[in-house]
């Protein structure tokens, strides 16, 4: 007994001391973990803002996007978070009241006033980019065009935000910020993984863009990307007065050649238009275009009427022939003497695309080349009385128009692309990827703000979460060591132990 009093007194490692500071130490540990986590993380996700306007031949739409400002360059980050469509026709429309054009966009960019905080205003972008709409009015009326630019800009300037500019974009940028979009918003540049192509179809032009394996025999379709460490060599076409209202026109334009010696209103018995369908449209309306300026100019008639017949075979014979297959100069081509190499991968198909595809039920289901074509031959035998009664919450225009743009997208992909039956499926008719739509103006901002880095970032060993997560663990781990330690410690051993208890 007198030899463990002397042992307890001797050892300077008392129960309770030894407790009380292996808690503090490892209290210690812990709070300097906790402190050093916070610390790296900001109390408040702060957002920063840009502002695409897309002025498109048929309509104008703003984009808003979001992003956190500290993760600038994240591929991955930027979201959109809201858009708005402008009220009316594109600018393109406005060429004879181009103050208008300016007045068109106020609504929507009062609304962007309201979406971004207000202390955000000032440093947020705003980029206007016009396409097919403008480029064709450029080349029918330069100094139109340029008014229209002016007004807009005008417009645009009073706004508190950063104002970037407004241009025509040519049509290699609009195809490559599309698969830009695309690839960005299905996170394929940081994953480093193959590439979707974009398929892009609007009303006055229409945009095919993929990465190819093959040499271009094109220095017009080739544009090259370095994004996130690795080399894209994409291949881009875009083909004006091919978006489905102008082909519509070139269509009709083919369609009437024959009658065009006649002296009264021409009857157009169509076969990509519903049994019924019967409406006089004047004859400028329809051929007011630069895609259709021979018959614009030599022919001044009154009318255009304009009956459906409902045959598809009748109306792919009909589209077939906007498509020049004739020659190619190239080893191989798309249409038009344009250098297409052989399709590559995926594609995601957008715009008018999804709309029309869409509303026929052609993206739902995975139906083959054969199945789709059999189904929209149906579709374009309802009788118009039947398809009005049927969709009475559709715009009249987009209801007559889609068999024809039905048959239009089928002819373009099959005999346009080189789509076939194997590769029908590959297809994807998309309008959104998460909540943002699929376009090119994400990935027009992207570029300009350089928000994707050439190089990948050099990226931290763990995810936030994870690192968190094994700082606390291992500090859990110190402390239960360092406690059981000390219980070693204290715990005398060897033959003596007997003796000493
Ligand atoms: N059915 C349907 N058609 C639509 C809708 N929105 C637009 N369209 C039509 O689809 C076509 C393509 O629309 P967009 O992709 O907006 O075309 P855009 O950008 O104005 O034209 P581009 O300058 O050639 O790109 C046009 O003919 C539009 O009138 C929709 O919600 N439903
Ligand atoms: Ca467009």
């Amino acid at each position: 007994m007198d030899e463990q009093q002397e042992m307890t007194v001797k050892n300077p490692w008392h129960r309770a001391q030894i407790i009380f500071v292996t808690a503090v130490i490892a209290v210690g540990i812990i709070i300097m973990v906790a402190i050093g986590v916070v610390q790296h993380k900001p109390l408040h996700q702060k957002y920063k803002y840009g502002i695409v306007l897309d002025a498109g031949s048929s309509h104008t739409s703003v984009y808003i996007y979001e992003w956190p400002a500290e993760k600038e360059n994240n591929t991955g980050m930027v979201q959109q978070k809201h858009s708005c469509n402008v009220k009316g026709k594109g600018i393109s429309s406005y060429s004879e009241t181009p103050h208008k054009a300016g007045e068109s966009l106020r609504e929507c960019m009062d609304e962007a006033k309201k979406t971004i905080p207000k202390q955000r205003h000032h440093e947020t972008p705003v980029y206007l980019g016009a396409t097919a709409g403008m480029r064709l009015l450029k080349m029918d009326d330069n100094t139109a065009s340029e008014k229209v630019l002016e007004f807009v800009e005008k417009s645009l300037q009073t706004y508190p935000f950063s104002y970037q500019g407004a241009r025509i974009i040519t049509g290699q940028e609009e195809g490559a910020f599309g698969w830009v979009t695309v690839n960005y918003l299905s996170d394929n540049f940081r994953k480093a993984s193959g590439t979707v192509g974009a398929l892009d179809l609007g009303g006055a032009s229409t945009q095919i863009t993929f990465v190819s394996g093959q040499q271009l025999e094109s220095s017009d379709n080739s544009i090259d990307f370095r994004l996130y460490g690795k080399d894209y060599h994409l291949y881009t076409h875009s083909f004006l007065c091919y978006g489905k209202d102008q082909v519509l026109k070139l269509s009709l334009e083919k369609q009437i050649q024959p009658k065009l010696d006649m002296t009264d209103n021409i009857i157009l018995e169509d076969p990509c238009f519903h049994p019924g369908y019967n409406v006089t449209k004047s004859f400028q309306s329809v051929f007011d275009s630069p895609c259709v300026k021979n018959v614009k100019s030599s022919q001044r008639r009154q009318n255009l009427i304009h009956i459906g017949l409902g045959n598809w075979n009748k109306c792919q014979e009909a589209i077939r022939k906007v498509f020049n297959t004739t020659y190619c100069h190239y080893s191989r081509c798309s249409f038009n003497d344009v250098f297409q190499p052989p399709l590559e991968g995926r594609f995601g198909a957008f715009s008018a695309y999804f709309f029309v595809m869409n509303f026929l039920n052609l993206t739902t289901e995975k139906y083959n080349i054969h199945v789709a074509k059999e189904k929209l031959a149906t579709y374009c035998t309802t009788p118009w009385n039947t398809l009005k009664k049927r969709h009475p919450e559709v715009k009249e225009k987009y209801l007559a128009e889609y068999c024809f743009s039905g048959t239009y997208i089928m002819t373009l992909l099959e005999e346009g692309y080189h789509f076939t039956s194997d590769n029908w499926e590959d297809i994807d008719f998309i309008k959104k990827i998460g909540d943002s739509e699929v376009g090119w103006t994400l990935g027009y901002m992207l570029n300009l703000t350089n928000m994707i880095p050439a190089e990948a970032p050099d990226t931290p060993l763990l995810p936030y979460g994870g690192y968190v997560t094994l700082m606390f663990f291992l500090s859990l781990l110190i402390f239960v060591f360092f406690i059981l330690g000390c219980i070693f410690f204290r715990r005398p051993s060897g033959p003596n132990h007997k003796e000493i208890i």
